[in-house]
């Protein structure tokens, strides 16, 4: 769906398609456990968001020089502007590929290689959100920080992911402290598969700006209640949470039940290439199995415009958002 949208919610790393997945693993002399591009789709059937990330992490093998990132992340651009994306916000995991021995370096300048042209060659602004992996140390992810500070004139934001539970936000308190006095702003990923507490602890303990999923609030109508109030943008991932298990199906997703309780909800991709579509393909899967209908499709794609951090070009934001009150739809 070709409605101008920004993708708030877009990990780097999950818009691995297996053919590209395949190409790389041949330059880099790296074996894959699978024997083609079907075996490996065939591989995508997850049963909660750990053995999605045990897939994932594996395949990130294939991942090595500045020109793979750049590969991967141009890709997904080109890919991007065909599903109206206007501006990106991207994730990465940069502790996903030091402890392969990658530097931090090679992520960031290879993927910045594809991003600093996007604008140019794909109509889409975009900045980098460095995400700390929730299930590795506290010290690892300060480290982390550390390693990424000849960096920081290429990242935007921190963000937190990979397995949530048993892995409160108030474990990251210090770096998320230590990134905020480094001008960087904040994110989490909270109450995917974590209770509503989690939610509540990235906003009172990290000081986040949006919440990533946030799904779970549902379970707390005092907390749904706050993040009415207080405008909290959720970045939702609704084939995301259906590939995951967190729901049954897109048909009982609670997405239309969060815009009608006043929630600032946007939806996004979260790891296309294996959750079985791109932002547009999502658009297109919640007008279809959940009625959401022009004026709920537009109140998503203005939200998406409203909940980025596009500060440093209000024009940018006023344009778009414009764009997204006259688009007709076809
Ligand atoms: N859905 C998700 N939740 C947590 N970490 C992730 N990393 C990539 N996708 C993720
Ligand atoms: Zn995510």
């Amino acid at each position: 769906m070709s409605l101008p949208k920004a993708e708030l919610h877009l990990h780097i790393e999950g818009t691995l398609e297996p053919e590209l997945a395949f190409t790389l693993a041949a330059r880099n002399g790296v074996e894959l456990p699978y024997k083609d591009t079907e075996e490996l789709r065939r591989a995508y059937l997850f049963q909660d968001l750990q053995s999605f990330l045990d897939l994932y992490y594996g395949l990130m093998a294939v991942l090595h020089t500045e020109d793979d990132f750049a590969e991967l992340a141009e890709a997904y651009l080109a890919r991007a502007a065909t599903q109206g994306v206007r501006h990106a916000e991207i994730f990465f995991d940069p502790q996903a590929h030091t402890s392969r021995g990658v530097p931090i370096g090679t992520v960031i300048e290879g993927l910045a290689r594809a991003l600093d042209r996007s604008l140019e060659r794909h109509g889409i602004s975009t900045l980098l959100i460095m995400c700390f992996l929730r299930d590795e140390s506290a010290e690892s992810a300060m480290e982390t920080l550390d390693a990424a500070k000849p960096h920081l004139h290429r990242i935007a934001a921190v963000g937190l992911d990979s397995a949530e539970a048993g892995h409160p936000p108030s474990k990251f308190r210090e770096v998320y402290k230590a990134a905020d006095a480094l001008g960087l702003r904040k994110v989490a990923h909270a109450g995917e598969e974590g209770p509503p507490a989690y939610i509540r602890e990235a906003l009172d303990v990290l000081g986040v700006e949006r919440i990533d999923h946030g799904l779970r609030c549902m379970e707390d109508p005092e907390l749904v209640e706050r993040l009415v109030r207080e405008r909290v943008p959720l970045t939702l991932c609704p084939l995301s949470n259906v590939r995951l298990r967190a729901v049954d199906t897109l048909e009982e997703h609670p997405l239309a039940r969060m815009m009608d309780a006043g929630l600032l909800c946007t939806v996004n991709s979260d790891d296309p290439a294996y959750f079985g579509g791109y932002v547009g393909d999502t658009f297109h899967a919640v007008h279809e199995a959940l009625g959401l209908g022009e004026e709920r499709l537009r109140e998503l794609a203005r939200n998406s415009f409203v909940a980025s951090f596009l500060e440093g070009d209000e024009e940018r934001r006023a344009r778009l958002i414009a764009e997204v009150e006259t688009y007709d739809f076809p």
